[in-house]
């Protein structure tokens, strides 16, 4: 398979993806939109003159951003099947992009949410899951729509345990509960690009990179050291490899609105480009998982969350 390839690089910003790209008329939403990666991916998309629903938890935190023309907020939990549903409902119209942007990582003990699901694969996968299946119509009547699922290079070091999504014989890991979530996140991608194939909906997940934002809040200090990210004395370092916020929203906003991918499903993207299937481990720096793109894994998922609906 040959990968796809743009122009584009690591260190390339979001509005530099969508230079001379004209979305006006294209209906979009991105989840988590009120804060970092989000908030870069809402502002390309509308500079570009798409109309864009910033879904988030807090809609009183995305009151700058709904000064940009074309852009308003509206409430979503993504943990709370109540939450979802109901914006489901509030939505009238086609939906011609979906970005499943919201996470939240490493969360240090096993927390559950309102319906009894692991927390971090309540709202990571299982959320954007629901949300998917309830924009399901919407993404159709749009006659061409995209899913992006912001996923992260911990894919590489967890697959997804199908025996045990909860946590409920193993014992808890806030990271391996976050690279499962992420995992799942490829997953969905790859199950939306088989179930929904033949309906003009493509979906494509990616990895942003490193950047620093609100996500690093529950890492402890010794991993922020560990990961070069801190100092000795507490302060954040801004590490050689970290990209701004431009630049990890653009891989979003290229597999959203670019029409250098249009029509390309199922697929994972870094830093602007398809990334190459690998082994997973954790010491593997680049590349998608086996595991996070495995059919029988991806219809074997979709069929346990669609027990969830
Ligand atoms: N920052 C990085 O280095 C990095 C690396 C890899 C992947 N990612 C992914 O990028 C995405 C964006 O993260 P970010 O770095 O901008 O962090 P962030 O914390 O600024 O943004 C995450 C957003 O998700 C929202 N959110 C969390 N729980 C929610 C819920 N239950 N319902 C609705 N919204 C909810 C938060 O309110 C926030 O707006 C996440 O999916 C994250 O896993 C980030």
């Amino acid at each position: 398979m040959t990968l796809i390839q743009t122009p584009f690089d690591a260190r390339s910003t979001a509005a530099e993806v969508l230079a001379g790209v004209d979305l006006s008329g294209k209906r979009m939403i991105v989840t988590g939109g009120a804060s970092g990666l989000g908030t870069e991916t809402v502002r390309a998309l509308a500079g570009a003159g798409a109309e864009v629903t910033v879904a988030t938890r807090r809609p009183d935190a995305g009151s700058a951003l709904a000064q940009l023309p074309g852009v308003r907020v509206a409430a979503l939990d993504l943990a709370d099947p109540a939450s979802v549903q109901a914006f489901v409902a509030s939505w009238t119209g086609p939906l011609h992009a979906l970005v499943a942007n919201a996470g939240i990582m490493a969360v240090p003990t096993r927390e559950l949410s309102p319906a009894g699901w692991e927390l971090q694969l309540a709202t990571n996968f299982l959320g954007h899951f629901q949300l998917a299946h309830g924009l399901h119509d919407a993404l159709r009547a749009a006659g061409n729509s995209r899913v992006v699922v912001v996923s992260s290079g911990v894919q590489r070091s967890s697959p997804v345990d199908l025996d045990d999504l909860h946590f409920e014989r193993r014992p808890y890991d806030p990271w391996a509960a976050y690279g499962q979530s992420k995992t799942a996140g490829v997953l969905l991608a790859a199950g939306i690009a088989r179930n929904w194939a033949g309906e003009a909906i493509t979906a494509n997940a990616l990895a942003p990179g490193f950047i620093h934002t609100n996500l690093q809040r529950l890492i402890s200090p010794e991993t922020m050291r560990a990961m070069g990210a801190m100092d000795e004395d507490g302060k954040l370092i801004t590490p050689e490899y970290y990209k701004t916020p431009e630049q990890g929203a653009a891989t979003s906003v290229l597999l959203a609105g670019s029409p250098l991918v249009e029509g390309v499903t199922g697929r994972y993207f870094e830093d602007n480009q398809e990334a190459e299937v690998v082994a997973g481990g954790p010491d593997v720096r680049r590349g998608v998982a086996e595991w996070a793109v495995d059919p029988v894994a991806a219809d074997r998922l979709w069929s346990l969350a669609l027990e969830t609906l």
